[in-house]
């Protein structure tokens, strides 16, 4: 059941993109951002980094501002473990400290963790300031920077807690990228393959014989189009908008999996990339998806993406973690499932046991 125009995803210009009253820039997307920081009307601007973003950057967001000094930066870890209570505690704090009132901006810098945490702590702060994001990851330009889904984790049970509040404006700019390790990059496809695994088989035959440790500029944008109009045909995920969580039930379980088990968990494309290959399984068995094409996705994920020692998991605490799944209904589990490469198929209650033939199917490969 897929509701979603994708032709209309397929463009030549990388025009800027509408989304839900806001803006998403591709070109000379920081000059945009200079534009919108001298004409908003904004008391004050707040930059959220991490200790990457805030090394490789924000010198390159300073310098396109015109090195401003009526910005103060909040700084926080690098990595899964910002996105808690306790650091969105301490931006609100240093909002607070720093006097921050209802007409300020806060300028997201970074990747998913950064907007997922600073669109929260906006949203919130005051009962809610504006923001907006500046992806810096593949991760966050294709995915998380649109849509308007912010939040936080709570004992890495991922996304817990948070508000769909949409931004003022994206800006997306490619430079960053080059300073982005090869591993988040690859986290980053993860997403785009879904992208086109649930809505545009055209797309996905064009990425699985491309290069994806350099995607090219034509697929960030086509990633952005596609998520873009299913977020606009559903912006609070009452329906289409769950086929952007295929591969995330079983995804986000073995995500916090890692994060609470391993020294170096695994990232949140490559935890999606597993839960998309049991998911696929699970897709064959209840919806139509070709034996074929399971092989095919299988084949695909698994070239790319290291393979995960699933075995030693315990299929009961994966399955205490789906059960917080917010898609579930009546405290059963619900997939999104394919029922053909490009299709999707919302809304399919899963057993426990097929979840964990669908974690044995991977696991067993
Ligand atoms: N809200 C949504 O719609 C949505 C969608 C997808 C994912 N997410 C969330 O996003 C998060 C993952 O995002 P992510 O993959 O961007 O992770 P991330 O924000 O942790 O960034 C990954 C790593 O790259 C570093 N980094 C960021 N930009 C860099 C750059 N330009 N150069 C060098 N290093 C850089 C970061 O410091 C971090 O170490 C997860 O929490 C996931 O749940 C949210
Ligand atoms: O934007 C969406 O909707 C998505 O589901 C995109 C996902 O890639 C993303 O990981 C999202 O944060 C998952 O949301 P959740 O509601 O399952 O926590
Ligand atoms: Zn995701």
């Amino acid at each position: 059941m897929s509701t979603i125009d994708a032709d209309s995803c397929k463009v030549d210009v990388m025009d800027t993109i509408e989304s839900n009253n806001y803006n998403i820039y591709f070109q000379n997307s920081l000059s945009e951002l200079a534009s919108f920081v001298e004409k908003g009307g904004y008391s004050r601007f707040f930059i959220l980094t991490d200790e990457n973003t805030a090394k490789y950057c924000l010198p390159l967001l300073r310098e396109r501002l015109g090195d401003p000094d009526n910005f103060d930066i909040i700084e926080v870890n690098a990595g899964e473990e910002s996105k808690d209570i306790d650091f969105c505690i301490g931006v609100w704090k240093m909002l607070i400290d720093f006097g921050a009132d209802r007409q300020s901006l806060l300028i997201n810098l970074g990747g998913g963790v950064i907007s997922d945490l600073g669109g929260f702590a906006a949203s919130t702060f005051k009962r809610g300031i504006d923001f907006v994001h500046v992806p810096t990851t593949l991760l966050s330009q294709v995915d998380a920077s649109v849509g308007g889904k912010t939040g936080i984790d709570i004992n890495s049970i991922k996304n817990i807690i948070g508000t769909f509040t949409q931004p003022k404006a994206v800006f997306i700019e490619g430079e960053f990228l080059k300073t982005l390790p090869s591993r988040q990059i690859l986290s980053g496809t993860a997403e785009m393959l879904k992208h086109g695994l649930i809505c545009d088989a055209e797309y996905w035959n064009q990425l699985k014989q491309s290069d994806l440790t350099t995607p090219a500029d034509w697929m960030v944008y086509r990633s952005v189009a596609i998520k873009n109009a299913v977020v606009l045909e559903d912006p609070n995920e009452k329906n289409i908008r769950k086929s952007l969580n295929f591969g995330h039930t079983i995804g986000h379980a073995v995500e916090t999996y890692s994060l609470i088990n391993d020294k170096d968990s695994l990232s949140h494309g490559e935890a999606i990339a597993i839960g998309m290959i049991c998911e696929a399984y699970l897709s064959h068995k209840k919806s139509s998806l070709s034996a074929e094409e399971l092989t095919e996705i299988t084949q695909v994920l698994m070239n790319l993406y290291p393979r995960y020692n699933l075995k030693t998991a315990d299929n009961t605490t994966l399955i205490d973690y789906m059960l917080k799944d917010k898609k579930n209904q009546n405290g059963k589990i619900n997939c999104t499932l394919l029922s053909k490469i490009g299709q999707f198929n919302i809304d399919n209650i899963c057993t426990e046991e097929e979840l964990i033939e669908g974690l044995n199917y991977y696991a067993n490969l």
